[in-house]
């Protein structure tokens, strides 16, 4: 849908009948509520970043709405077309490329709309392919067909490109937003890296205590640029949402943005190269 390429944010309080619409949700291990009568809408088409200290509840939140976990207290109304796409691909071994992104699929033409989802990620000339053979992004690109194959109105990604280099991380995050383009379904991208989110978004929202504590909206024209001062101003605003200290953070060493080359934890604040660099969330 080339129209959507010159989406931008749409204030919250302007719109229609909402894709998910989550209620009052509770979700107690044991330990405390990690969900704590947490509420939140996603609109048909719209682009949103869950970011938040790690261990804050942003994975159970989106298993929660793939319905992989049991059902918690609260209302939650969610969409048939669903997918998910984790940090790690999880293929399955023994099928080839193609049967994994068509399994389950019940259509007649299933192996032709498997192939068309493996062009539209760049991998035809791996349908054959055992998973085992395949790099790390070209595994990601794999899940990201599997998901597309089943045109989902819901697509979560739960920080898909946490476990890939610093230059493959890059494409992917090309690509989500050219298949976002083009398929327009809600997303829901949990990540730690603000830079990701504001690529890619058109809203941020913020999970603390349980429950979501700062929705801030991302109106900045596409493509984005990490330079722009609207990138920079929000860049600041969800990092303080986030409680960073970026003066802190600039008085640190600068490091690459590739958090695993630097021996860190997958998934730290992106900043850019020779911007400082940030613990992990
Ligand atoms: N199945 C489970 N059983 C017990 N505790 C769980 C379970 N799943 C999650 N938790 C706990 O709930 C809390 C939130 O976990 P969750 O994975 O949702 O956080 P997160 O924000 O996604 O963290 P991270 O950013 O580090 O991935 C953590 O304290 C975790 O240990």
């Amino acid at each position: 849908m080339s129209h959507a390429l010159s989406r931008i944010a749409t204030p919250q309080s302007t719109i229609g009948k909402p894709v998910v619409s989550v209620r009052g949700l509770v979700r107690n291990f044991g330990n405390g509520n990690v969900l704590d009568g947490l509420s939140l809408d996603l609109q048909p088409g719209s682009f949103t970043a869950l970011l938040g200290r790690s261990g804050c509840g942003k994975s159970t939140l989106l298993r929660t709405l793939a319905k992989l976990d049991p059902a918690p207290e609260g209302t939650v109304q969610l969409p048939d077309e669903r997918a998910v796409v984790f940090q790690e691909p999880r293929l399955v071994p023994w099928m080839r490329v193609l049967r994994n992104v068509t399994l389950g699929l019940r259509h007649p033409d299933a192996e032709e709309r498997g192939l068309a989802a493996l062009a539209e990620v760049g991998l035809s000339h791996r349908a054959r392919a055992w998973p085992l053979t395949l790099s790390g992004g070209e595994a990601q690109r794999a899940a990201l067909a599997r998901a597309l194959v089943r045109e989902p109105r819901l697509l979560l990604l739960d920080e898909p490109f946490a476990a890939l280099d610093a230059l493959t991380r890059m494409r992917m995050q090309g690509l989500v937003e050219t298949l976002w383009h083009a398929h327009a379904p809600a997303v829901l991208l949990v990540t730690h890296d603000v830079d990701e989110a504001l690529l890619l978004a058109d809203r941020a929202v913020v999970m603390a205590n349980g429950r979501i504590a700062a929705d801030i909206p991302i109106p900045l024209a596409r493509p984005r640029r990490h330079g722009d001062p609207g990138f920079i101003a929000l860049r600041s605003r969800l990092l303080a949402e986030l409680g960073v200290d970026e003066e802190h953070l600039a008085a640190r060493e600068p490091q690459r943005t590739d958090a695993r080359a630097s021996g860190a934890k997958p998934g730290g604040y992106g900043l850019p190269a020779g911007a400082a660099a940030a613990p992990s969330l």
